[in-house]
């Protein structure tokens, strides 16, 4: 595959989403096609297992079920879209991957990073991003960006208490720690601007040869 695959992660409300729509049209620019796509979803029975895992109406739904939807979803996603993709050349940059499920469903979950891993590897049959944007942002900053902006979707993960997103937090400060060469660690609690302008810039310094 002569593609280049970028991630994007963080805690709810680090602004992964806002910097991607903002760095897109820049990345456009640039010589190798963008494909923009997110998890869970990205195509179309993946968006229908989002509306499952995230409906707030789904109480029902526990660790291990939850666990296996991301990673169904996952290999939905990968299959349709990111591998035709990244064998066609193409730049596919992705709104979370496999580090999402380690931070939530490994650490805030407490389902372990071992049963997380190994499922992760069964879903993508080993595919890694190239790189993986890590957005930072202190836990009760993040949570205070989510309730002011209520009118936005508020899903079933955001909704859960302030001790499981301080989890993620430290599950994801462990994972960028594990792999310093695979991951860039970006401040997200600055203005967005300036947030989009260090995503950029760390994509364009990975990979400005290849571009
Ligand atoms: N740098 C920033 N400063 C202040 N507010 C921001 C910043 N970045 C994003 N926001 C706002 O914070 C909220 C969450 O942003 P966004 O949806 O982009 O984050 P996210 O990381 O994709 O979150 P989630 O994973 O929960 O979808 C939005 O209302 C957005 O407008
Ligand atoms: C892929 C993935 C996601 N999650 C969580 C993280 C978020 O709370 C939601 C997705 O919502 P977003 O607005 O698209 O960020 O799902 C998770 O727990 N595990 C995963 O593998």
């Amino acid at each position: 595959m002569n593609g280049i695959l970028i991630t994007l992660e963080g805690p709810d409300g680090a602004g992964k989403t806002s910097v991607l729509k903002n760095i897109l049209p820049e990345l456009e620019k640039m010589k190798q096609e963008v494909v923009a796509t997110r998890e869970p979803g990205g195509v179309r029975i993946a968006e229908e297992i989002r509306q499952i895992i995230l409906s707030t109406e789904n109480r029902e739904i526990d660790s291990k079920t939850e666990l296996m939807l991301f990673a169904a979803a996952r290999r939905l996603h990968m299959q349709e879209k990111m591998l035709p993709a990244l064998r066609e050349g193409k730049l596919v940059i992705v709104d979370r991957f496999i580090d999402s499920s380690v931070a939530y469903q490994g650490y805030g979950r407490g389902l372990g990073v071992e049963v997380v891993n190994w499922l992760n590897e069964f879903a993508t049959d080993g595919l890694k991003p190239d790189l993986t944007l890590y957005f930072d942002i202190d836990t009760d900053l993040a949570l205070a960006r989510i309730m002011k902006n209520r009118s936005e979707e508020v899903n079933r993960l955001d909704l859960e208490r302030a001790e499981m997103h301080r989890k993620v937090r430290q599950g994801y400060l462990e994972i960028v720690a594990k792999e310093p060469e695979r991951f860039v660690k970006i401040d997200a609690s600055q203005s967005l601007e300036k947030v989009a302008t260090d995503a950029l810039t760390a994509i364009k310094e990975r990979f400005n040869s290849k571009f």
